[in-house]
């Protein structure tokens, strides 16, 4: 049986709790807003209405991974980064990214079955690591994300790392030639993660506080890259990066510039809501997700 979105939402709940009226995944986060500008490089793509040099508006949401409305802040897990753009024309582009250049399986089979293999063992009420271990090893692809997570130690403030959009996309050039691209943002304030005695300290809320300490000295910037992909890079597996050195384009920057408030909460960051000029992959994860996400969104807005 093919993994279903139901699946997932039914999963999430035996490993996180349930969690009423929260988003199924990412439930720890909160709302930001700043811009979006093009940089020169941007020019090449001017059909795409957020890259034409007008500054475009942004809601944005910082979170971590996974059901866990009180997932402890000093922990291995991916970091998130949801925008939306709003074009002068009314277009919309969300972007929902990870703190991993890399996803943890290559399709939805794979994740489903990571998750499983997670829940608690009935008879010890804890997760079996054996079985966990056994899981991986039979499917590499869930190797090279915890392999990242293992050697880079979590952010000590979401100003502090880059996010990846992870899936492959094709853009259209002003020549209408598609290019298949991945796209990153790199932090201006540099990588910095906790060191090994902040992460072994007890669980700790810190995130939220520290982004709204380091807004006070001004606007936090990402340059956003372009990291163009060539012939046998994959398009499908978002488990798999693309060989280093690949061409890299400065092709925008965002800028938040403040924290807080309820601006996202009605927003479902689904990563397929895409303007005209872009195009999504037929990436089988990213194709997941537009069905997840509709069903986590419609059940925490209805209290679910
Ligand atoms: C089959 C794979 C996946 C499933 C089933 C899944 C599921 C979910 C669900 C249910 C939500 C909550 C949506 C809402 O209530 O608004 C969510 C949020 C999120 N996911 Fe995923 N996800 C998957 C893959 C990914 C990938 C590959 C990325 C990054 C490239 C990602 C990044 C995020 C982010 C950043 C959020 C938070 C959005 C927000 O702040 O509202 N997810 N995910």
């Amino acid at each position: 049986e093919p993994a279903t979105p139901t699946d997932f939402i039914d999963t999430f709940a035996k490993l996180f709790g349930e969690h009423k009226g929260e988003r199924k995944g990412h439930a720890k986060g909160f709302c930001a807003a700043g811009e979006f500008s093009a940089l020169p490089a941007a020019k090449q793509f001017s059909q795409i209405s957020w890259l034409t040099g007008t500054k475009v508006p942004v809601t944005a949401r910082f979170s971590m991974a996974g059901g866990n409305p009180k997932a402890p802040e000093n922990s291995r897990s991916p970091r998130g980064l949801a925008l939306q753009l709003k074009s002068p024309n009314g277009e919309l582009q969300h972007f929902a990214m990870l703190s991993t250049p890399v996803f943890g399986a290559k399709d939805p089979d794979v994740f489903l079955g990571l998750l499983k293999s997670s829940l608690p063992d009935p008879a010890t009420g804890k997760p079996d690591l054996a079985k966990i271990q056994a899981f991986r090893q039979a499917n590499p692809s869930t190797l090279p994300q915890a392999e990242y997570l293992q050697k880079n130690s979590p952010p000590w403030s979401y100003a502090t790392t880059s996010y990846f959009g992870i899936h492959s996309f094709f853009l259209t050039d002003s020549s209408g030639v598609e290019h298949k691209v991945r796209w990153q943002f790199v932090p201006a304030d540099g990588i910095k993660g906790l060191t090994d005695a902040e992460i072994k300290a007890p669980p700790q809320d810190f995130l939220q506080q520290r982004l709204a300490q380091r807004l006070q000295q001004g606007a936090i910037r990402w340059t956003m890259q372009l990291v163009l992909g060539e012939a046998g890079d994959s398009e499908t597996d978002p488990s798999q990066s693309w060989p280093a050195g690949r061409k890299t384009l400065d092709i925008a920057e965002l800028s938040i510039q403040s924290q807080g408030g309820d601006a996202c909460t009605g927003i479902n960051f689904d990563p397929n809501v895409l303007s005209k000029g872009v195009r999504a992959s037929t990436d089988p994860v990213l194709a997941m997700r537009s069905p997840a996400y509709a069903i986590s969104f419609g059940k925490r807005l209805t209290g679910q």
